[in-house]
């Protein structure tokens, strides 16, 4: 493809060489430069893609997008622009012939919720009739495939390819997570988004690496709601007119109370043994008996905004139910069932303001025993722990410490953290430092009426000691416990 054609939509200075250029790939990684390749150069958060500029001329760039001047051969065509992500984002759009506008593409943003809301629309979609690509914090998945992510949104190159193959697989939709650092540093920049959802915003990912302060967050949060046709909004998040401000969308809202356009009526919290889950009657933009299979209140937020999008895409009542109805997503809440007696799931809640929120949430289910079993990684934050170990001690019956990433620390080190903190609370605890004997301990002490929690690893399926990760799912771990005990 030629250069100029590929800048059709950016706005620049052409600061040396031609714009008569055959273009044969694009790369904002310097390792994957091949003769051909139009590289971007972008300032990160550890290094600066402008230092590249000399190592990839002479791997045969043809041409680098920067923002501050280069020194490259003659050869080379230097793009000056003002963003190189804002200009990577365009240019990858352009490089795929603009796969986003032929499809529907539906973006998710919020502190939590968004991973469990882009699986609740993709079942929903895909009852229907659609094929839905998705993009998010587990994996990215297109038909079959499924691609494990390290980014919650991907940058602008690796989205585009992703649609660009969604497209060529026959998907007529994208679902997918939009985090407040995607939208912040441009990666989803120029995808017209048919719909923008707004989970919820509570105080987080602000620090040196994330945003600078509360504002901030919330200010990158909206910009989704800039930049899509339809906005679906949590009516009942006291931040939502912040998040709203300057948006250009139109507004539906979804919520509990009685002000909103699509609402949840008669809550019920459904326990029965092995089993948690939450029914409810939407009202306002329809008319019908939910039931999910997801427990939490939580899960009638997600849903709704579900419902929500699915409405604008004419799917029938019946499917929208059977869809709700089995929708699940690995590890965010994931009841597996170990005893006719107890519920036992795995989460992914690592930190301890999403610790709190699972907790407060099932205690909700009344059960005999909230049971918690968590660890806290190693070589991060050491505060993690003692503020961990602190909701667990406070808000369930009995905590089982044990191991999740120890890193290059010492397990038992991390334990004895983990228990000081404990020690702060009345909780009562035991320390198992092996993870699968930690289940194991929690599975045969299961009682009548318990609701355990496997804490921290959620979708995961590995742990990572001294720099290696080794094989770890719980899903496995739990069923080998039941063969070898023989409760199966
Ligand atoms: C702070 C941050 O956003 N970092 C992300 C970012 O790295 P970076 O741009 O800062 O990259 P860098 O390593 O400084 O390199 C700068 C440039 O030099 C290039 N480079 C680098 C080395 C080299 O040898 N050659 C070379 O050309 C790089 O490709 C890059 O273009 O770009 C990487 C590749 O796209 C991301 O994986 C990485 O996310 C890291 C892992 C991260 O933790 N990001 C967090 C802050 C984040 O984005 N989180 C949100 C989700 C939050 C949530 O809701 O839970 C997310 O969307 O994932
Ligand atoms: N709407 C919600 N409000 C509050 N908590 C939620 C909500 N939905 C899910 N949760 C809780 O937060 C956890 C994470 O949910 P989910 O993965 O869907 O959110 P997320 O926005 O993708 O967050 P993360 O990026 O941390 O994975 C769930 O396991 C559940 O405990």
């Amino acid at each position: 493809m030629k250069l100029e054609q590929l800048l059709e939509r950016l706005e620049y200075t052409c600061v040396q060489g031609s714009l008569d250029r055959e273009i044969s790939g694009i790369a904002n990684d310097s390792r994957q430069v091949v003769p051909g390749t139009l590289f971007f150069s972008i300032r990160g958060a550890v290094t600066d893609g402008h230092t590249y500029a000399a190592e990839v001329a002479e791997k045969g760039a043809v041409a680098l997008l920067v923002e501050e001047p280069v020194e490259v051969p003659e050869s080379v065509t230097v793009i000056q622009v003002k963003d190189t992500r804002y200009a990577m984002a365009l240019v990858s759009a352009a490089w795929y012939d603009y796969p986003a506008e032929k499809l529907k593409v539906i973006g998710i943003t919020g502190t939590k919720g968004k991973t469990t809301t882009t699986y609740m629309i993709k079942s929903i979609l895909e009852s229907a009739g659609h094929k839905v690509g998705l993009i998010g914090t587990i994996e990215t998945i297109i038909g079959e495939t499924h691609i494990p992510s390290s980014n919650t949104t991907p940058e602008s190159v690796k989205i585009q390819e992703y649609f660009h193959r969604m497209l060529e697989d026959g998907c007529d939709m994208a679902v997918m997570e939009v985090s407040s650092q995607g939208l912040m540093l441009n990666r989803t920049a120029g995808i017209p988004f048919e719909i923008g959802i707004f989970t919820n915003i509570e105080p987080d990912h602000i620090g040196p690496a994330e945003h600078k302060s509360f504002e901030d967050y919330m200010h990158c949060k909206g910009l989704l709601f800039r930049q899509c046709r339809i906005g679906i909004v949590n009516g009942d998040d006291e931040h939502l007119d912040q998040v709203l401000a300057g948006h250009t969308c139109k507004v539906e809202t979804f919520g509990l109370s009685e002000k909103n356009d699509l609402r949840a009526e008669n809550l019920k919290m459904v326990h029965k043994p092995g089993y948690l889950g939450i029914s409810y009657h939407a009202a306002g933009m329809i008319d019908m008996d939910v039931e999910i299979d997801i427990p939490g209140k939580f899960s009638v937020y997600n849903s709704l905004a579900a419902i929500a999008v699915c409405l604008h895409f004419k799917v029938r009542e019946a499917d929208i139910k059977t869809a709700l109805k089995q929708a699940k997503v690995k590890g965010r809440v994931e009841l597996v069932k170990v005893s006719d007696d107890f519920t036992l799931m795995i989460d992914y809640a690592h930190n301890a303001m999403s610790l709190e929120s699972l907790l407060t949430t099932l205690r909700e289910y009344e059960p005999g025993r909230l049971v918690c079993l968590f660890g806290c990684g190693g070589n991060r934050s050491k505060a993690r722990r003692f503020e961990m170990a602190e909701v667990s001690g406070r808000l369930a019956d009995f905590t089982i410490i044990t191991s999740d990433n120890p890193r290059f620390e010492k397990p038992e080190d991390i334990l004895d953290d983990i228990e000081s903190g404990i020690k702060k609370t009345d909780g009562k605890y035991v320390k198992i430092a092996d993870r699968k004997e930690a289940i194991r301990y929690a599975i045969l002490h299961g009682q009548p009426g318990d609701v355990i929690v496997l804490a921290g690893k959620g979708h995961e399926d590995y742990q990572e000691i001294e720099g290696k990760k080794y094989h770890m799912d719980e899903r496995e771990l739990i069923q080998e416990i039941l063969e070898e005990e023989n409760l199966r």
